[in-house]
């Protein structure tokens, strides 16, 4: 475990000194199952693992969990030597945002709908915290998860357009076996939210297998509006959109490429917690 640049240099420059190639798995901690299902998938892409631990307060809106969010810090070092990680570097917040520290990185169109437009200045956050581990880790590949789809294409695009030199590679989403999308958030539902949580996948379901059969994709995407809000769910966006850059789909009835090139994405309150969740349209 390291929570200095210095503990993580050193590590980092014996592996590459031997020739290892390093990849870095960026959490915000409160690891479960999905998080470990990346540092698998991680060993798979290179030598070593480096697994972050950092909530990052630049992604939090004054108004969000940033205090709230979950917190376990033995938990998630006994996990990750489980599973196999070869360093948790867990950064001080002034690694990150050293005193005087002023720079953002500002994503593009990608970051502006779904999350961009309900989280305003959320990626910017984000791609300034993965750009400043990318530039202490400087590894050959990054891993992030498919639950959060955007983030992982908002990423992509940051390290191709800053020629970080970083693979940034995706991983499926890993679910309950309800089907709920495991989230480190899913610890704030209580038992009876938690039995509603499942609705919010199983909608996901209903409305791609009505795109699927050909009704129109504003009428299914109304339905599914409200059969969330039936099940009691605040909705925040339920849209279809192009999985390689996010524009928008038309509101009939889908041709077969367009079904092919479709992703269903959902954000909702259940309570006070907020749940994101998307998925393929094409099985
Ligand atoms: N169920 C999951 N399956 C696959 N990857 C996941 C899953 N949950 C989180 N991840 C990935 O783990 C990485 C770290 O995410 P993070 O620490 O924010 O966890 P989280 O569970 O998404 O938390 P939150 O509840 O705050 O959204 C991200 O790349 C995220 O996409
Ligand atoms: C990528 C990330 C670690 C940046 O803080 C965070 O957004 C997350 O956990 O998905
Ligand atoms: N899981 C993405 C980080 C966040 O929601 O703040």
């Amino acid at each position: 475990m390291s929570r200095s640049r210095e503990e993580l240099t050193k590590a980092l420059s014996r592996w590459r000194s031997g020739g290892e190639r390093i990849v870095l798995v960026p959490t915000m901690g409160a690891l479960h199952e999905g998080h470990l299902t990346l540092v698998h998938a991680a060993r798979r892409h290179g030598d070593r693992v480096v697994a972050s631990i950092f909530v990052n307060p630049t992604q939090f809106a004054p108004n969000e969990d940033f205090d709230a969010y979950p917190r376990d810090e033995e938990a998630d070092l006994g996990a990750l030597r489980r599973a196999g990680c070869d360093l948790a570097y867990l950064p001080a917040p002034a690694e990150m945002y050293p005193s005087g520290d002023e720079t953002r990185v500002v994503p593009g169109a990608l970051a502006e709908p779904l999350e961009g437009a309900s989280r305003p200045g959320f990626f910017t956050g984000v791609c300034t915290v993965v750009a400043k581990l990318f530039g202490q880790v400087r590894p050959d590949t990054a891993v992030f998860g498919e639950k959060d789809y955007q983030q992982l294409l908002v990423v992509q695009r940051m390290a191709a357009d800053l020629a970080l030199g970083v693979k940034v590679v995706g991983v499926p989403t890993v679910r309950e076996p309800d089907g709920l999308a495991l989230s480190s958030r899913n610890r704030y539902l209580s038992p009876p939210e938690r039995r509603i949580a499942a609705r919010l996948p199983e909608t996901l379901g209903k409305v791609a297998g009505r795109v699927r059969g050909s009704v129109a994709t504003d009428t299914a995407l109304a339905q599914g509006l409200q059969d969330l809000r039936t099940a009691g769910f605040e909705p925040d966006y339920l849209e279809l959109r192009r999985r390689d850059d996010l524009s928008p789909l038309p509101p009939r009835a889908l041709r077969r490429d367009e079904l092919q090139a479709a992703r269903l994405f959902v954000a909702a309150k259940l309570g006070r917690t907020r749940l994101i969740d998307n998925v393929p349209l094409a099985e």
